[in-house]
């Protein structure tokens, strides 16, 4: 025990209780204006914004709120890439192994070589918790790995390790060029058997000429000199040659040579005419060209290509005329495939103002992100997506979600600012317009300080409305002239591919007759891809948030908005769009004052309204 004279020592500070550190003391100025607002917006909206418990758990007590006015230094870089072309290659098939075995007392063993591994595969899956391609942007091209030679001994090569890509969810994937070696193979072998077909069929009309010639010599020698001088000719000629018969040189991209043998062995082997072979498992290859819309979260990953298969060991090639072959088959190519990706979904909820109208410091209130923040108008030059989590990670919903998939957060895209005439490439461009193009719910940021919001409003509205109609518009004029060539193909309605390739095709040989089959995907000729359909604007859901609402002469702003909105929704005024069919469910007037954290809340909540 501490002797009571210890005390005396001890500075006096250390004995005074500590002081909290309070926010509200360091900011001392009430916002009663923004609580008035939201309280009158929470009892209109009694089901979306009540005074229940969840509100206590959405809004907990921030003890700091520099976060949302932060220094203009703290902020951090986000990455974000919404397109990307990507060359991704299957793992090729290991060869096929020459070997016999050797054992004491057996000289000349039966052939004993083990095939090759197959190659690894191509797959896609759609996460979520993903918000960006950049990462996949920067792989640039993805190889899968080779399978791995057979062995000696009957051993089998090892397969190939498969790769597998992550993207977002609302992520498309489409096909710009593929060079499948299998398909080749199998065309050139068409081509080969017309050739041979042709061939025969000429030296069959040459040989009934012959005859024919012959015949009537005969005759006419019958007539002239007597028939026992047309034997002597006949018994001169030269022998017959099939030319067909001739032996083929070694393909040696197609056959692996015991290295024990001399190049004269082979003079006189015929090879035999294998398939191109693919893996069962290449049955499950979406159709050919790719398109997938990958709009949901995929449990298994997708196959997009499946590795080359393995080449045969010389076992295979035993026959009874050739008990110890001296070749075994190389593995199959894998396949190339150059892919575009495109974020078709950007985020749920897409955030679209004014520059300087408070979108970052919203964002910012609402989730961890660190977007920039400043009083100046481009302060966000490229899109931030950031995450709001509902559920708080701890299993129990803080909105409860009356629908049945069970959503624990939704995401958020802070898109620079939109001008007047933006549409028209002004302010930073047409390229954040097609950010916007790709939220699901679109919430338009009103700063309440600035002007009449309902104004600001319409112009947001008038913005999207024209860059809408220049958009629908380009495909027609971005059309190639020259069509020839190009072969067309549309995206399929399904979305997701049917995998209905039937398992037998690929190694099925045709038939010289049949006529090649149309493969677009064999075409090299890089394609241009139309641009993705996307839904139109004025169909989807949205809600005003009017922010700064904690400013001078706002309540009235306010009022009015809500009045107009009341007005659009009932059909007495024309949507902001000035489309009769714009959506106008439920229109709703959020007042908020970001900086403050105050009314935010309640966005989440009218969120996962829209999203169910
Ligand atoms: N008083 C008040 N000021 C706010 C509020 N929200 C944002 N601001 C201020 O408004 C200014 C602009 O905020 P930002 O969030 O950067 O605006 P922005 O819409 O992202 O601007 P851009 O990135 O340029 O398009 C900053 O000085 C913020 O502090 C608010 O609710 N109340
Ligand atoms: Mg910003």
């Amino acid at each position: 025990m501490a002797h009571p004279g210890a005390y005396f020592y001890l500075p006096i500070r250390s004995l005074r209780p500590r002081r909290a550190y309070c926010p509200v003391t360091l900011r001392p100025q009430p916002y009663p204006r923004i609580s008035a607002q939201c309280q009158r917006w929470q009892s209109s909206h009694p089901g979306s914004a009540g005074s229940d418990n969840a509100t206590t758990h959405l809004e907990p007590p921030s003890p700091d709120l520099s976060h949302l006015n932060p220094a203009p230094d703290d902020y951090s870089r986000f990455i974000f890439q919404d397109k990307c072309q990507v060359t991704m290659h299957a793992g090729a098939g290991g060869n096929g192994c020459v070997s016999f075995l050797r054992e004491k007392y057996i000289e000349e063993g039966p052939p004993n070589g083990g095939d090759g591994g197959s190659g690894g595969g191509l797959y896609i899956q759609a996460v979520e918790g993903l918000t960006s391609l950049h990462k996949l942007a920067r792989r640039g091209v993805i190889r899968a790995s080779r399978g791995k030679n057979g062995q000696g001994k009957s051993k089998g090569g090892k397969r190939g390790d498969d790769i597998l890509i992550q993207v977002p969810v609302g992520t498309v994937v489409r096909e710009v060029e593929r060079h499948d070696p299998v398909e080749e193979e199998i065309a050139r072998r068409r081509i080969e058997m017309k050739e041979e077909a042709r061939r025969a069929e000429e030296l069959k009309m040459a040989e009934e000429m012959r005859r024919g010639e012959e015949m009537r010599k005969a005759q006419e020698m019958e007539m002239e000199e007597g028939l026992e001088r047309k034997e002597e000719e006949m018994e001169n000629e030269a022998p017959e040659i099939e030319e067909g018969e001739a032996f083929a040189p070694i393909r040696h991209d197609r056959w692996v040579l015991y290295p024990g043998a001399h190049p004269s062995d082979f003079l006189t082997v015929a090879f035999p005419k294998i398939k191109p072979r693919r893996q069962q498992i290449a049955a499950m290859e979406p159709q050919a060209p790719i398109f997938l819309d990958l709009s949901k979260p995929t449990e298994k990953p997708i196959l997009l290509a499946a590795g080359g298969a393995g080449g045969l060991g010389n076992p295979h090639f035993a026959s009874r005329s050739m008990g110890r072959p001296k070749f075994a088959a190389r593995g199959e190519g894998g396949m190339r495939l150059e892919l575009d990706f495109e974020l078709k979904l950007l985020a749920d909820v897409g955030l679209v103002g004014k520059p300087n109208a408070g979108k970052s410091t919203l964002l910012r209130s609402l989730t961890n992100s660190r977007t920039r923040i400043g009083n100046w108008e481009f302060t966000t030059l490229s899109p931030w997506i950031g995450t709001v989590v509902i559920d708080d990670n701890t299993g129990r919903p803080l909105v409860e979600s009356k629908g049945k998939t069970r959503r624990t957060n939704f995401t958020i895209a802070d898109i620079p600012g939109l001008v007047e005439d933006a549409h028209l490439d002004r302010g930073l461009g047409l390229g954040f317009l097609r950010h916007i193009d790709r939220a699901g719910i679109l919430a338009f940021v009103l700063d309440l300080s600035a002007g009449d919001p309902v104004q600001e409003l319409q112009k947001l509205w008038h913005e999207l409305g024209e860059y809408e109609r220049l958009r629908d518009a380009e495909p027609a004029s971005e059309e190639p002239e020259d069509l020839e060539g190009v072969i067309d193909w549309g995206p399929s309605s399904s979305g997701l591919p049917e995998f209905d390739r039937p398992q037998n095709q690929d190694i099925e040989l045709l038939s010289p007759n049949e006529e090649s089959v149309s493969s677009p995907s064999n075409s090299h000729a890089p394609r241009a891809l139309p641009h993705l359909p996307m839904p139109p604007l004025h169909t989807k859901p949205w809600f005003v948030v009017a922010t700064k609402a904690d400013l001078e002469n706002t309540q009235d702003r306010y009022r009015a908005l809500q009045e107009y909105l009341s007005a659009v929704q009932k059909g007495l005024t024309e949507h902001p769009s000035g489309n009769p069919n714009g959506w106008k469910e439920r229109l709703h007037a959020v007042p908020v004052s970001a900086m403050r954290g105050e009314g935010v809340s309640h966005i989440p909540r009218l969120v996962m309204e829209f999203l169910e």
